[in-house]
Protein backbone atom coordinates (compact mmCIF):
# COMPACT_ATOMS: atom_id res chain seq x y z
CA UNK A 1 0.00 0.00 0.00
CA UNK A 2 1.43 3.50 -1.11
CA UNK A 3 2.31 5.29 2.53
CA UNK A 4 -0.57 8.32 3.36
CA UNK A 5 0.24 11.93 3.19
CA UNK A 6 1.22 13.08 5.89
CA UNK A 7 -1.65 15.47 5.75
CA UNK A 8 -4.16 12.23 5.92
CA UNK A 9 -2.38 10.60 8.35
CA UNK A 10 -3.01 9.00 12.10
CA UNK A 11 0.50 6.95 12.59
CA UNK A 12 0.95 4.95 15.59
CA UNK A 13 4.39 3.53 15.89
CA UNK A 14 5.43 0.44 17.88
CA UNK A 15 3.41 1.95 21.20
CA UNK A 16 3.72 0.76 24.11
CA UNK A 17 1.28 1.51 27.37
CA UNK A 18 1.05 0.02 30.72
CA UNK A 19 -0.71 1.14 34.04
CA UNK A 20 -0.08 0.26 37.41
CA UNK A 21 3.34 1.32 37.26
CA UNK A 22 4.14 -1.07 34.02
CA UNK A 23 2.17 -4.19 35.59
CA UNK A 24 -0.71 -3.80 33.40
CA UNK A 25 0.59 -4.23 30.08
CA UNK A 26 -1.99 -2.75 27.26
CA UNK A 27 -0.46 -2.38 24.52
CA UNK A 28 3.09 -3.69 23.32
CA UNK A 29 4.44 -2.85 20.41
CA UNK A 30 1.20 -1.65 18.08
CA UNK A 31 1.94 -0.22 15.03
CA UNK A 32 -0.53 0.95 12.68
CA UNK A 33 -1.59 4.14 10.06
CA UNK A 34 -4.90 5.35 9.55
CA UNK A 35 -6.27 7.67 7.03
CA UNK A 36 -7.98 10.54 8.43
CA UNK A 37 -10.44 11.36 5.42
CA UNK A 38 -11.67 7.57 6.13
CA UNK A 39 -14.26 6.55 8.92
CA UNK A 40 -12.39 3.31 10.78
CA UNK A 41 -13.84 1.40 13.50
CA UNK A 42 -11.71 -0.04 16.32
CA UNK A 43 -12.63 -3.43 17.01
CA UNK A 44 -11.51 -5.97 19.91
CA UNK A 45 -12.68 -7.26 22.96
CA UNK A 46 -13.22 -5.53 25.88
CA UNK A 47 -10.17 -3.90 27.59
CA UNK A 48 -8.30 -4.64 24.72
CA UNK A 49 -7.26 -0.86 24.35
CA UNK A 50 -9.98 0.34 21.87
CA UNK A 51 -10.61 3.55 23.95
CA UNK A 52 -6.50 3.69 25.00
CA UNK A 53 -6.11 4.19 21.29
CA UNK A 54 -8.61 7.20 21.40
CA UNK A 55 -7.31 8.87 24.12
CA UNK A 56 -3.54 8.77 22.43
CA UNK A 57 -4.88 10.16 19.22
CA UNK A 58 -4.87 13.28 20.31
CA UNK A 59 -2.54 13.17 23.70
CA UNK A 60 -5.00 13.04 26.38
CA UNK A 61 -3.08 9.72 27.32
CA UNK A 62 1.05 9.21 26.22
CA UNK A 63 2.41 6.27 25.60
CA UNK A 64 5.61 4.98 27.91
CA UNK A 65 7.24 4.45 24.35
CA UNK A 66 6.86 4.92 20.77
CA UNK A 67 5.58 7.26 18.65
CA UNK A 68 1.99 8.95 17.93
CA UNK A 69 1.41 11.40 14.48
CA UNK A 70 -0.98 12.92 13.47
CA UNK A 71 -0.29 15.02 10.24
CA UNK A 72 2.80 15.18 10.34
CA UNK A 73 3.27 16.24 13.89
CA UNK A 74 4.17 13.81 16.86
CA UNK A 75 1.36 14.64 19.81
CA UNK A 76 3.14 12.03 21.82
CA UNK A 77 5.94 14.61 22.81
CA UNK A 78 4.01 17.60 22.13
CA UNK A 79 3.41 20.04 25.18
CA UNK A 80 0.00 20.45 26.44
CA UNK A 81 -0.58 23.79 25.52
CA UNK A 82 -0.25 22.68 21.92
CA UNK A 83 -2.56 19.73 22.47
CA UNK A 84 -5.56 21.92 22.79
CA UNK A 85 -5.52 23.61 19.55
CA UNK A 86 -5.57 19.77 18.26
CA UNK A 87 -8.22 18.86 19.65
CA UNK A 88 -10.44 21.25 18.70
CA UNK A 89 -9.03 19.81 15.28
CA UNK A 90 -10.25 16.33 16.30
CA UNK A 91 -12.29 16.33 19.04
CA UNK A 92 -12.83 13.09 21.22
CA UNK A 93 -16.45 12.23 21.75
CA UNK A 94 -16.60 10.54 24.92
CA UNK A 95 -19.33 8.20 26.06
CA UNK A 96 -21.40 10.19 28.37
CA UNK A 97 -22.45 13.60 26.20
CA UNK A 98 -21.72 15.51 28.93
CA UNK A 99 -24.35 18.35 28.25
CA UNK A 100 -25.82 21.47 30.70
CA UNK A 101 -29.07 20.32 32.00
CA UNK A 102 -30.12 24.29 32.67
CA UNK A 103 -28.58 25.22 29.13
CA UNK A 104 -31.15 24.93 25.84
CA UNK A 105 -29.55 22.54 23.30
CA UNK A 106 -28.00 25.84 21.13
CA UNK A 107 -25.89 27.36 24.40
CA UNK A 108 -24.77 23.91 25.02
CA UNK A 109 -23.46 24.04 21.69
CA UNK A 110 -22.66 27.82 21.65
CA UNK A 111 -20.07 26.99 24.93
CA UNK A 112 -18.20 24.51 22.84
CA UNK A 113 -16.96 27.53 20.69
CA UNK A 114 -18.25 31.24 22.22
CA UNK A 115 -16.36 32.89 19.37
CA UNK A 116 -18.81 30.85 16.89
CA UNK A 117 -21.87 32.47 15.02
CA UNK A 118 -25.38 31.92 15.73
CA UNK A 119 -25.27 30.79 11.78
CA UNK A 120 -22.41 28.16 12.73
CA UNK A 121 -24.15 26.98 15.54
CA UNK A 122 -27.21 26.24 13.93
CA UNK A 123 -25.61 24.82 11.47
CA UNK A 124 -24.24 22.24 13.54
CA UNK A 125 -27.76 21.74 15.13
CA UNK A 126 -28.97 21.10 11.64
CA UNK A 127 -26.46 18.84 10.42
CA UNK A 128 -27.30 16.15 13.45
CA UNK A 129 -31.03 16.68 13.06
CA UNK A 130 -31.92 19.32 15.79
CA UNK A 131 -31.99 22.74 14.77
CA UNK A 132 -35.71 22.17 15.79
CA UNK A 133 -35.33 21.40 19.43
CA UNK A 134 -32.49 24.16 19.73
CA UNK A 135 -34.54 25.89 22.41
CA UNK A 136 -34.93 22.95 24.23
CA UNK A 137 -33.39 22.14 27.32
CA UNK A 138 -31.39 18.35 27.48
CA UNK A 139 -33.84 16.51 29.86
CA UNK A 140 -36.65 16.96 27.34
CA UNK A 141 -34.50 14.96 25.18
CA UNK A 142 -34.16 11.08 24.99
CA UNK A 143 -30.59 9.49 25.17
CA UNK A 144 -30.12 9.42 21.22
CA UNK A 145 -30.62 13.23 20.83
CA UNK A 146 -28.27 14.46 23.77
CA UNK A 147 -25.62 11.97 21.98
CA UNK A 148 -25.99 14.06 18.39
CA UNK A 149 -26.22 17.46 20.50
CA UNK A 150 -22.74 16.08 21.50
CA UNK A 151 -21.87 15.77 17.98
CA UNK A 152 -23.12 19.13 17.22
CA UNK A 153 -20.96 20.65 19.88
CA UNK A 154 -18.01 19.04 18.13
CA UNK A 155 -19.01 20.35 14.70
CA UNK A 156 -19.48 23.55 15.57
CA UNK A 157 -15.88 23.59 15.95
CA UNK A 158 -15.40 22.88 12.34
CA UNK A 159 -13.09 19.77 13.27
CA UNK A 160 -10.73 17.80 10.41
CA UNK A 161 -11.35 14.45 12.13
CA UNK A 162 -13.35 13.22 15.06
CA UNK A 163 -13.00 10.44 17.10
CA UNK A 164 -16.30 8.18 19.04
CA UNK A 165 -16.25 6.16 22.01
CA UNK A 166 -19.30 3.28 21.00
CA UNK A 167 -21.28 6.27 20.02
CA UNK A 168 -24.76 4.23 20.20
CA UNK A 169 -24.05 2.47 23.23
CA UNK A 170 -26.99 2.47 25.41
CA UNK A 171 -29.39 3.46 23.19
CA UNK A 172 -32.50 2.03 21.74
CA UNK A 173 -32.81 0.99 17.84
CA UNK A 174 -34.32 3.77 16.74
CA UNK A 175 -32.03 6.36 18.37
CA UNK A 176 -29.15 4.56 17.47
CA UNK A 177 -30.31 5.01 13.53
CA UNK A 178 -30.32 8.74 14.16
CA UNK A 179 -26.78 8.74 15.34
CA UNK A 180 -25.70 6.50 12.43
CA UNK A 181 -27.55 8.51 9.94
CA UNK A 182 -25.16 11.12 11.09
CA UNK A 183 -22.28 9.46 11.07
CA UNK A 184 -23.23 8.26 7.56
CA UNK A 185 -24.02 12.19 6.26
CA UNK A 186 -20.16 13.34 8.25
CA UNK A 187 -18.74 10.43 6.38
CA UNK A 188 -20.62 11.54 2.91
CA UNK A 189 -19.01 15.10 3.66
CA UNK A 190 -16.01 13.71 3.51
CA UNK A 191 -15.19 13.76 7.62
CA UNK A 192 -12.81 11.03 8.57
CA UNK A 193 -13.41 9.70 11.90
CA UNK A 194 -12.45 6.79 14.74
CA UNK A 195 -15.24 4.68 15.79
CA UNK A 196 -14.90 2.52 18.45
CA UNK A 197 -17.16 0.02 18.70
CA UNK A 198 -18.64 -3.42 19.31
CA UNK A 199 -21.60 -3.20 16.88
CA UNK A 200 -20.60 -4.91 13.33
CA UNK A 201 -23.84 -4.52 11.55
CA UNK A 202 -22.90 -0.60 11.98
CA UNK A 203 -19.23 -1.44 11.23
CA UNK A 204 -20.52 -3.62 8.35
CA UNK A 205 -22.62 -0.44 7.13
CA UNK A 206 -20.44 2.30 7.85
CA UNK A 207 -16.55 1.72 8.28
CA UNK A 208 -14.30 2.33 5.60
CA UNK A 209 -11.61 0.59 7.63
CA UNK A 210 -10.89 -1.26 10.90
CA UNK A 211 -8.32 -1.93 12.73
CA UNK A 212 -8.52 -4.68 15.43
CA UNK A 213 -6.32 -4.51 18.92
CA UNK A 214 -5.79 -7.97 19.77
CA UNK A 215 -2.60 -9.56 21.78
CA UNK A 216 -1.94 -5.85 23.01
CA UNK A 217 -1.06 -5.30 18.85
CA UNK A 218 -2.83 -4.13 15.67
CA UNK A 219 -3.79 -7.61 14.87
CA UNK A 220 -6.16 -6.41 11.93
CA UNK A 221 -6.00 -3.44 9.64
CA UNK A 222 -8.13 -4.06 6.50
CA UNK A 223 -11.65 -3.75 4.69
CA UNK A 224 -14.84 -4.60 6.93
CA UNK A 225 -15.56 -7.49 4.51
CA UNK A 226 -11.97 -9.06 5.09
CA UNK A 227 -12.40 -8.37 8.87
CA UNK A 228 -15.96 -10.04 8.92
CA UNK A 229 -14.83 -13.11 6.45
CA UNK A 230 -11.37 -13.87 8.07
CA UNK A 231 -10.85 -17.08 9.35
CA UNK A 232 -7.79 -16.24 11.17
CA UNK A 233 -8.47 -17.21 15.20
CA UNK A 234 -7.99 -14.34 16.79
CA UNK A 235 -11.05 -12.03 14.33
CA UNK A 236 -12.95 -14.89 14.10
CA UNK A 237 -13.62 -15.08 17.79
CA UNK A 238 -14.90 -11.57 17.47
CA UNK A 239 -17.22 -12.06 14.56
CA UNK A 240 -18.58 -15.68 14.66
CA UNK A 241 -21.68 -14.71 16.76
CA UNK A 242 -22.54 -11.79 14.59
CA UNK A 243 -22.25 -14.02 10.90
CA UNK A 244 -23.53 -17.10 12.46
CA UNK A 245 -26.59 -14.13 13.62
CA UNK A 246 -26.48 -13.01 10.19
CA UNK A 247 -26.87 -16.10 8.18
CA UNK A 248 -29.78 -17.05 10.72
CA UNK A 249 -31.32 -13.42 10.09
N1 LIG B 1 -6.22 5.24 33.65
C1 LIG B 1 -6.15 3.92 33.73
N2 LIG B 1 -5.62 3.31 34.82
C2 LIG B 1 -5.52 1.97 34.90
N3 LIG B 1 -5.93 1.12 33.92
C3 LIG B 1 -6.47 1.67 32.83
C4 LIG B 1 -6.61 3.09 32.67
N4 LIG B 1 -7.16 3.34 31.46
C5 LIG B 1 -7.38 2.13 30.88
N5 LIG B 1 -6.96 1.15 31.72
C6 LIG B 1 -7.02 -0.28 31.42
O1 LIG B 1 -6.53 -0.47 30.12
C7 LIG B 1 -7.25 -1.50 29.45
C8 LIG B 1 -7.76 -0.97 28.13
O2 LIG B 1 -8.75 0.03 28.40
P1 LIG B 1 -9.69 0.58 27.26
O3 LIG B 1 -10.66 1.49 27.95
O4 LIG B 1 -8.89 1.14 26.17
O5 LIG B 1 -10.41 -0.73 26.78
P2 LIG B 1 -11.45 -0.91 25.59
O6 LIG B 1 -10.86 -1.83 24.60
O7 LIG B 1 -11.92 0.43 25.11
O8 LIG B 1 -12.62 -1.67 26.36
P3 LIG B 1 -14.22 -1.64 26.27
O9 LIG B 1 -14.59 -2.28 24.98
O10 LIG B 1 -14.63 -2.48 27.43
O11 LIG B 1 -14.63 -0.20 26.40
C9 LIG B 1 -8.35 -1.94 30.40
O12 LIG B 1 -7.93 -3.12 31.02
C10 LIG B 1 -8.44 -0.82 31.39
O13 LIG B 1 -8.84 -1.28 32.65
Amino acid sequence: MTPLPDSEALRFRDVHVAFDEGRRRVLAGLTAEVSTKELTFIAGASGTGKSVLCRLAVGLLRPDAGEVVLWGERVDSRPERELVPLRRQAPYLVQGPALLDWRTLRQNVWLADPAASVDDVDAALAQVGLLDWADRLPPELGPGAKKRTAIARALVLKPRYLLFDEPTTGLDRKAAGQVEEVLASLKARGLGGMVVSHDYRQLKALADRVLVVANKQCAYLGTPKGFLESSAPELRVLTAPFMEGATDG
